[in-house]
């Protein structure tokens, strides 16, 4: 797992091993970090480092000391180095001699413009750490007027440090380079911040567990259930799908299709569409209604289910069977409008929920709002259930404070269905006993992966994400590190 910590503790923790490093120490590893991958990318993008035209865009904290410092290391591979200084008075005072010693040019902000449009790269070094809120007038007017890829030090400026919001003005990266671990935003906002990079300062013995981490593709093949010698249909899980109605028989054959491809598990059906889902799925044993599905050892309830009395007992009568239950879409629509159906729960038994952002707004009362992962970890507190905050960033937070983050891979499968397909997934895992936060997780992760591998560049449709899990599934068990 990736430990994401909050600007809090970094800046704490940073504190602690200033206080043991010789000054200036840090930020010179740090720009130089910063140097290393903006001569790459000047390579990748030019051709070469020396010669081309670098801006510096710095402002008055040490994000703006990082930016000097790098532009002083770009000086020695021969680049031009241009510092346009937004607040000359506090810029980094040891930054700005070091540029200035290097031979790099030194101009104020009604300077900038000519020489950002004419950049082979741009460094924003405008604010790190302690930014508040989105980029101010006089900082927005340059970043206007850039063209060349930007490289961002630490984080984008303008974009929230904590939560990924863009509420104004903002940066917006190719790559961005940070210092010691991974804040909120580099996994909540991958649009803004292009690839990240990290740059080891020696900061993690001095952080403790992370706020937040992101699962890596080896937590996930761990995670996944794969049959051994003595495995049959029953011991890999059986899962119950309670999903689809006359009006929306899709959603039933999307989420049995995504349960049947995830593990080898067997999956029962129950509902109006076992027709269509038998002709489909031939290996799924499907009744017509929950109270003659058989036994199960998870439930995924409400896809295409409805909001009326059939769905409701529907709901009542999975969240009393003593298994876990994944209540997505109808369930949670339902769960907020008629809070008394989580009286047929089980207490003892786990529950995941599904919202997306309207779905949550039902739940709680109110849109999620700039702080997702508070967000979800409020929603999971409240219905004592793990929380799958559905989103271009999808954030899993179970009640005990535990959140995760998963970064997507393009928003082509943000389509019609994908959440029934997502839905059979986390199912499939439940059934398995799989803690249900981290199926929740693995779910997602799996779920962005398949709609990488259909969509290609292109729009896919729920289906096809379907039909993607097994090359998703072999994608993730070939990159995972061998002992897994
Ligand atoms: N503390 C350390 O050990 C290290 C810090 N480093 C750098 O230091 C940065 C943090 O530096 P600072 O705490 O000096 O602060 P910043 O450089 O993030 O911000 C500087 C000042 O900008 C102003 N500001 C805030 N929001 C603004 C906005 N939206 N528009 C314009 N101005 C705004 C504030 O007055 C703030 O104090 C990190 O992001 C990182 O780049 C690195 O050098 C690595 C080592
Ligand atoms: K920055």
């Amino acid at each position: 797992m990736h430990g994401i910590w909050t600007t809090d503790r970094i800046r704490a923790a940073e504190d602690r091993l200033l206080a043991i490093t010789p000054d200036g120490a840090l930020m010179r590893k740090a720009a130089f970090g910063v140097s290393v991958v903006a001569a790459r990318m000047l390579a990748d993008h030019t051709g070469a480092v020396a010669g081309r035209s670098v801006v510096l865009l710095v402002g008055a904290g040490n994000n703006g000391g990082d930016a000097l410092w790098a532009g002083a290391f770009l000086r020695k591979r021969s680049a031009g180095v241009t510092a346009v200084l937004l607040n000359p008075e506090r810029a980094h005072a040891e930054g700005l001699a070091a540029l200035r010693r290097a031979g790099g040019r030194v101009v104020e902000a009604a300077e900038g413009p000519r020489w950002i449009e004419r950049a082979d790269l741009v460094i924003d070094g405008i604010v790190g750490l302690s930014a508040r809120g989105s980029l101010r007038p006089d900082a927005a007017a340059l970043v206007r007027r850039v063209v060349a890829p930007v490289l961002a030090i630490d984080l984008p400026s303008g974009v929230d440090p904590d939560t990924g919001a863009v509420e104004g003005d903002a940066v917006r990266a190719s790559c961005t380079v940070t210092f010691g671990a991974r804040k909120p935003v580099h996994a909540l906002n991958p649009a803004w911040c292009g690839d990240v990079e990290l740059v080891d300062i020696g900061l993690l013995p001095e952080l403790g567990d992370p706020d937040l981490v992101r699962l890596d593709v080896g937590d996930v093949a761990a995670a996944w259930p794969v049959p051994g010698p003595d495995d049959d249909k029953y011991s890999q899980g059986v899962v119950g799908i309670a999903a689809g109605s006359a009006t929306y028989p899709g959603a039933a054959v999307l989420a049995t299709g995504a349960a049947a491809l995830a593990t080898s598990g067997m999956v029962r059906y129950a509902g109006s569409a076992a027709d269509l889902v038998r002709a489909r799925w031939p290996e799924v044993i499907a009744t017509g209604s929950v109270t003659d599905a058989g036994r199960v050892q998870a439930w995924v309830v409400g896809p295409g289910i409805g909001t009326g009395g059939e769905g409701r007992s529907t709901l009542e009568t999975v969240l009393g069977a003593g298994v876990p239950v994944c209540a997505d879409a109808d369930a949670t629509t339902l769960i907020a409008r008629v809070p008394e159906v989580l009286d047929a729960r089980d207490p003892g038994t786990p529950l995941v929920l599904t919202p997306h952002a309207g779905e949550f707004a039902r739940l709680m009362g109110d849109k999620p709002g700039a702080d997702r992962v508070e967000a979800a970890r409020a929603a999971a507190k409240k219905y004592d259930a793990v929380v799958l905050l559905k989103g271009h960033c999808t954030v899993v937070a179970e009640p005990g404070g535990r959140a995760l983050v998963n970064t997507p891979r393009g928003s082509w499968p943000a389509t019609a269905g994908s959440g029934d397909v997502l839905s059979g997934l986390v199912g499939s895992l439940l059934a398995v006993g799989l803690d249900p936060w981290l199926a929740a997780g693995a779910a997602a992760y799996v779920h962005s992966v398949a709609g990488e591998i259909a969509s290609r560049g292109a729009p896919v449709p729920a289906s096809a994400l379907v039909d993607a899990i097994p090359d998703a599934l072999r994608s993730v068990r070939s990159l995972a590190p061998r002992d897994v």
